[in-house]
């Protein structure tokens, strides 16, 4: 199998190497590509990496039949609709730590070259000028500094700014006083931030809550010689806001490399002398781009190997110590949805999914989603993976639930899932058993002892003596061989089913002569 892959921003070619070396990976760069070019295209493509240039918006994820992931060569995922790529199944991962520093060390060139006026001194004196008085600066040193946004860069930022004895100021929703106290930061509110900061900077994603975070009202709460600085995204600082007052006095300057529309055209501030700016340039080293293209390529090759992703944007983030965790729980949470609701009769209305043994102490949201894509695939389709599943639940109108019990009946780790339809309920238990792989080791009330890689005939019958002997003849007659048999019953002379794995698939015919059988009261071919 050969996987197509996209690549329609400018990326590092050594970060690429992986995608390069490997067999099954066709690599396609097309950076100059209009919309139109890209909707026309993006069907034929397995994989798409971005930068925050291209756009992926519905019009193009609608187009794109075969795309399995998109990689975003950085960390702002804005430029990519990411509902319409939920939705379409479509796995969106990003590299959010290979930029960190050299965002953070562009955000604090931006904030000394305003400090000090250096672009525009350096444009005087390359046209021929000796303007010494008017670039008088001021310094950073003993300066109050607020950071909104304490993540990755924030934190990176607060570190270099330390080293300029600045007093830092950080905002975050997610600060404890802990962290701020290991950062060496004071925890402050946005209001303590714009009253008492010398300078701002802001290191937020972009959200419908950040944008036009800072606007006109908190400029009038700010110092009047306040600088700002943004480097994260346009639009979380207002920018006509902010033009306004600069414009009134209220703000002395500020640094941007971010723009609400990029590139920006006509832009209002960049008319000014107090604004600095640079066109998105914090990822662009060197040493970024090789890291961040490094990264969505590795992690690209991994989930095209059938790995679970690490940097997922769409799906919960997973550690390392629970993806090993469950790594040998993925077949068997699959099988056993495949096989429940192959079991129940009708379309499943309500799920439960019940983990008990080691499976409590773990997150195991991973296998829910694989239990929950294999019951509605029968019905909703091949399109439903982990990505979309939820969104699908939703939509169906199905509902679920997830429970935990200790009582694991022996078993290190089990898994019971459980379909109620309009007419029918039905359950289905497996494990894994040291040394045999998943087992499937109770249907409804029935201790079984099955494999989960085999095609199955569950047949719901009286216990009456003589119908196993009737069944082999049935098959015998078709030419399909048994692989083996278990039976289970209520009571004597009750309720009985009796479970055979057989070497092949089969068609409709044995199981019409089967369920003409008298004393049968159900025959269901279970293929996993
Ligand atoms: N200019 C560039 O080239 C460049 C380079 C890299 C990253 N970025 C941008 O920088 C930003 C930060 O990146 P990061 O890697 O530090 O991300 P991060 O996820 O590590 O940190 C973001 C932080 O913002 C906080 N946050 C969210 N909403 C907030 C709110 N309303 N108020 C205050 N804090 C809030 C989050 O809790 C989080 O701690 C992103 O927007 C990213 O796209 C820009
Ligand atoms: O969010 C990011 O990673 C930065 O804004 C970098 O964007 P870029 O990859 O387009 O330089």
């Amino acid at each position: 199998m050969t996987y197509k892959i996209l690549i329609s921003d400018p990326i590092s070619d050594t970060g690429l190497a992986a995608l390069k070396a490997s067999e099954t990976v066709e690599l396609n760069v097309q950076t100059e590509l209009t919309k139109e070019e890209l909707v026309k295209i993006i069907g034929n493509y397995d994989g798409l990496i971005v930068r925050s240039q291209t756009q992926v918006d519905a019009a193009i994820i609608e187009a794109a039949d075969h795309l399995r992931v998109i990689g975003r060569a950085g960390v702002g995922v804005d430029n990519i609709d990411l509902d319409a790529a939920t939705k379409a199944g479509i796995l969106v991962i990003n590299a959010p730590d290979g930029n960190t520093i050299s965002a953070a060390e562009h955000t604090m060139a931006m904030m000394t070259a305003l400090s000090r006026q250096i672009p525009d001194a350096c444009k005087s004196l390359k046209e021929g000028r000796w303007e010494r008085k008017k670039f008088k600066g001021v310094e950073l040193f003993k300066k109050t500094f607020g950071v909104v946004g304490f993540g990755r860069i924030g934190m990176e930022v607060a570190k270099r700014a330390k080293a300029y004895q600045m007093n830092i100021l950080a905002y975050d929703p997610f600060l404890t006083d802990e962290k701020a106290r290991r950062a060496g930061v004071t925890k402050a509110t946005l209001d303590e931030i714009y009253t008492q900061a010398d300078f701002i900077t802001v290191h937020t994603p972009l959200t419908k809550e950040t944008h036009h975070l800072i606007g006109a009202e908190a400029f009038n709460k700010m110092k009047a010689d306040v600088r700002l600085i943004n480097c994260a995204r346009g639009g979380i600082i207002d920018e006509l806001a902010l033009y306004q007052a600069i414009k009134e006095g209220k703000v002395a300057g500020a640094a941007i490399d971010v723009f609400e529309n990029e590139p920006p055209e006509n832009h209002p501030l960049l008319t000014l002398p107090q604004v600095i700016a640079t066109p998105h340039l914090g990822a662009s080293t060197v040493e970024a781009q090789e890291k961040v293209a490094r990264a969505v390529s590795e992690e690209i090759l991994q989930i095209f190997n059938g790995e679970p992703a690490q940097h997922a944007v769409n799906l919960p983030p997973i550690s390392d110590q629970v993806r090993r965790a469950l790594e040998p729980y993925y077949q068997l949470s699959r099988q056993l949805g495949v096989t429940a609701v192959q079991l129940v009769k009708g379309a499943p209305q309500d799920i439960e999914i019940t983990y008990s043994g080691e499976l409590t102490d773990i997150e195991t949201a991973p296998l829910t989603r694989s239990i929950l894509q294999s019951v509605l695939a029968k019905y909703l389709g091949d399109h439903i993976n982990p990505v979309n599943v939820k969104y699908y639940i939703k939509e169906s109108g199905v509902t679920y639930n997830v429970k935990r019990t200790q009582q694991s009946h022996g078993f290190t780790g089990l898994i019971k899932v459980r379909l109620t339809s309009e007419t029918d309920e039905r359950s289905i238990s497996g494990t894994l058993l040291n040394g045999y792989g998943p087992r499937i080791v109770k249907i409804d009330d029935y201790n079984v002892d099955l494999p989960t890689d085999v095609h199955l005939l569950y047949i719901e019958h009286h216990d009456l003596p003589g119908l196993i002997g009737q069944v082999g003849t049935v098959l015998g007659e078709h030419h399909i061989n048994i692989g083996s048999m278990q039976v289970g019953r209520k009571s004597v002379g009750g309720h009985a089913i009796m479970v055979l794995t057989i070497d092949k698939n089969v068609n409709e015919t044995p199981i019409d002569a089967l369920q003409h059988l008298e004393h049968i009261q159900a025959v269901k071919l279970i293929n996993l």
